[in-house]
């Protein structure tokens, strides 16, 4: 059973017992506001990030939901991504595609991977092309106080330091105004990593009717 915390007015706090009530209470979550966004828009839009999030989500290919979820009106999108091979073991793409993608209906032409065959910032550049023609479309929603698009999920797995998103605690990629994606140099050092210094990420502009970030800490 779930505790809910409110300890401000930026949103709400769910603490869980355990890690297999966390997926299960994730998977609904998902499912239900999959069902709105398609009553009200047609679609669902969802952002991911990668990390151990992917894994939590693994209740969507189960029963009852691999089949009761719309998956042809999904379209999928990546908060982060490393600059690797979508082939690569640290690519965020490959992750999503091997433990939930490949294993529920969704449509292929409705996930939108980065390119992984051009520089970071040309990859960053051609992901903004692509989401302005969908908000364009309002196949991505739009904010009401901004051209920036407005996806119906954006789910972001949270690491031990407080990084969503490839986005680090007070890495100035976070006073980013214009871009919607950009491409960033790593500058943390407390990490080994095996893929290049440079990720893309999705900005704190973005908007979503939902943003969850799932952190790594489950039990209380
Ligand atoms: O490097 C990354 O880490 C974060 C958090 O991952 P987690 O395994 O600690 O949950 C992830 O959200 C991000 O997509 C990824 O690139």
């Amino acid at each position: 059973m779930a505790r809910f915390v409110c300890p401000s007015d930026r949103g709400e706090l769910r603490i869980y017992e355990n890690l297999d009530e966390v997926a299960t209470e994730l998977a609904d979550y998902i499912a239900d506001l999959s069902e709105v966004s398609v009553k009200e828009r047609g679609f669902f839009a969802i952002a991911l990030s990668g990390g151990s999030l992917i894994s939590l989500m693994g209740k969507l290919c189960e029963a009852p939901y691999n089949k009761t979820v719309d998956w042809a009106k999904w379209y999928i999108f990546w908060a982060d991504e490393r600059v690797v091979a979508k082939n690569h073991a640290d690519s965020n793409y490959k992750l999503a595609k091997d433990c939930l993608l490949s294993k529920v209906p969704v449509i292929p032409s409705h996930v939108y991977s980065i390119n992984d065959s051009m520089s970071a910032e040309e990859a960053a550049n051609e992901y903004e092309f692509v989401l302005r023609q969908l908000v364009k479309t309002r196949t991505v929603g739009v904010s009401e106080i901004s051209d920036c698009p407005k996806f119906d999920l954006i789910l972001l797995g949270m690491g031990p330091d407080g990084h969503v998103a490839s986005l680090f605690p007070n890495h100035m990629a976070l006073d980013e105004k214009d871009e919607w994606v950009a491409a960033k140099q790593k500058h943390y050092t407390q990490q080994l990593m095996t893929w290049d210094p440079i990720a893309l990420c999705c900005l704190p502009g973005w908007f979503s009717r939902a943003t969850a970030t799932w952190c790594g800490f489950w039990t209380r």
